[in-house]
């Protein structure tokens, strides 16, 4: 089972979710916790949102003698069965050490490190099922692409999932394609973590790179902010890990979920990571548009190049001064994987880049591409879209971000993918068009 090193305590980790994504991050870090004994339990506990599944005839797994096979059967049942995720990660092994667990209490109990991974849409109910399951000095990875939007305002998932839990809550998001991560090919990812130092016995020093201005604090109370894009919470406290547990810090997130295959660069923008796997979403969906209208790879690059610029603006314009983690850097978007490289590869293979595609070139709904094409995976552009939409229009500054309203217009039926180019044209290049005109 392995040794505890110098430390009494050893991490139990629990990956909240079970889906595409979800699974492929149980898989590395079951991996991981195997290779570092001394800092964390064996095993990965995997909250499982429970539902029957009846494997298909073309799974490698039917066996029509089978009892599994005759079936539907519950779809932790077959995962830990057949230590595949039959219906969302289909065809990938994942480590015996990944328990899928449907109760969600029994999951992440005595867990400190819980990775939050599902559809951004279900995050809420679930921090309701865990609020008073979880250990006190639990601390938490987001893994999730979305922002959570509400009278508020707008919230990165890392802010409203501390709040909700009264945890410290860090970010991890790349360009990431589920799939090829679960089958090993190379790919980086960005994880941001900027807790207060009380969990590290190795804190990052001040001053150099991954230092955070926050670091100095030990609670988080500067929530009243009148920083738009913040959380506007309660005060609210931390509970210090307990010394005999290994730190909780770059070193010890790097060792969780660095592999091989997966590359992970560690730093403390939490909001600037957070924002770019949530907002590359709403530019895939319109990249698959253009696409869709057969207009090939220079369109969809004018959508790109307007998109990661929008997406700076939007972290520089609503979370310059996040009361809970450090400002957004700009170097964030253009030199780390959550940025630029997640908008290239979301707009070349990810599952919003291709419903959108299917959804103009065969003039379908966008839901009904989804329904259809996803078997259950849930798409985030859409919905964000319309979060993100709500927000600049609470704020009036829909016409500052014209790609971000366009996608709006868009699903809304109000304007065409047709429309794209004119929609996004450069006001000043109008006026001295007319000048010329
Ligand atoms: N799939 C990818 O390639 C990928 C890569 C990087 C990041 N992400 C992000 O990771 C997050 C999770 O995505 P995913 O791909 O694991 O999910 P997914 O798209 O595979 O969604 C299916 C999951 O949703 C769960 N679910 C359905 N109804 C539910 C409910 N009512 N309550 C709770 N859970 C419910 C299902 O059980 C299943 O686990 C998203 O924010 C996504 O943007 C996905
Ligand atoms: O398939 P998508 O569009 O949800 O994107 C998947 C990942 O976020 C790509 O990094």
């Amino acid at each position: 089972m392995g040794s505890l090193g110098v430390h009494g305590k050893r991490h139990r980790v629990c990956v909240v979710g079970s889906g595409n994504w979800g699974t492929t991050i149980a898989k590395v870090v079951a991996e991981n916790v195997g290779e570092h004994a001394d800092i964390f339990e064996p095993e990965v506990q995997m909250w499982v949102f429970e539902e029957e599944y009846h494997l298909p005839s073309d799974s490698k797994h039917y066996d029509a003698h089978s009892e599994l096979s005759k079936k539907p059967q519950k779809l932790t049942d077959l995962i830990n069965h057949f230590h595949e995720n039959v219906k969302y990660l289909p065809g990938i092994p994942i480590p015996a050490t990944v328990i899928a667990n449907p109760d969600i209490a029994a999951a992440v109990k005595d867990a400190t490190i819980l990775v939050f991974n599902l559809p951004h849409q279900f995050i809420g109910k679930t921090c309701e099922q865990l609020h008073g399951n979880i250990v006190p000095y639990a601390r938490g990875i987001s893994c999730i692409k979305g922002l959570a939007v509400s009278d508020r305002g707008c919230e990165l998932f890392s802010e409203s999932i501390g709040q909700k839990l009264n945890i410290y809550c860090g970010a991890l998001s790349g360009a990431n394609i589920a799939n090829e991560v679960a089958q090993e090919k190379f790919s980086e990812t960005t994880v941001a973590y900027d807790p207060p130092p009380m969990d590290s016995k190795h804190p990052t020093p001040a001053g150099t790179p991954g230092a955070s201005p926050h670091q100095s604090q030990l609670d988080l109370t500067k929530l009243n902010n009148a920083n738009p894009g913040s959380t506007k919470g309660k005060k609210r406290k931390l509970q210090p890990l307990p010394s005999d547990y290994p730190p909780l810090n770059h070193a010890t997130m790097k060792k969780l979920f660095h592999r091989p295959y997966f590359h992970v660069h560690l730093t403390s923008d939490v909001a600037g990571v957070s924002l770019g796997g949530a907002l590359k979403n709403i530019v895939a969906l319109a990249a698959g548009f253009v696409d869709g209208l057969g207009w090939g790879d220079n369109a969809k690059a004018a959508v790109m190049r307007v998109g990661i610029l929008e997406e700076v603006k939007f972290g520089k314009t609503f979370f310059s001064d996040s009361p809970t983690s450090s400002p957004v850097r700009t170097e964030t978007f253009t030199e780390e994987s959550c940025g630029v490289a997640d908008l290239i590869t979301s707009c070349s293979g990810g599952r919003n880049f291709r419903c959108a595609r299917m959804s103009v070139a065969e003039k379908i709904p966008i839901e009904e591409i989804e329904k259809r094409e996803l078997n259950g995976q849930k798409l985030q552009g859409t919905s964000t879209a319309y979060e993100v939409n709500a927000f600049l229009k609470k704020e009036g500054k829909e016409k500052e971000f014209p790609l971000f309203t366009a996608v709006y217009n868009i699903l809304e039926g109000k304007n065409r993918p047709e429309e794209i180019p004119r929609l996004i044209e450069r006001a000043d290049e109008e006026e001295e068009v007319d000048g010329h005109t």
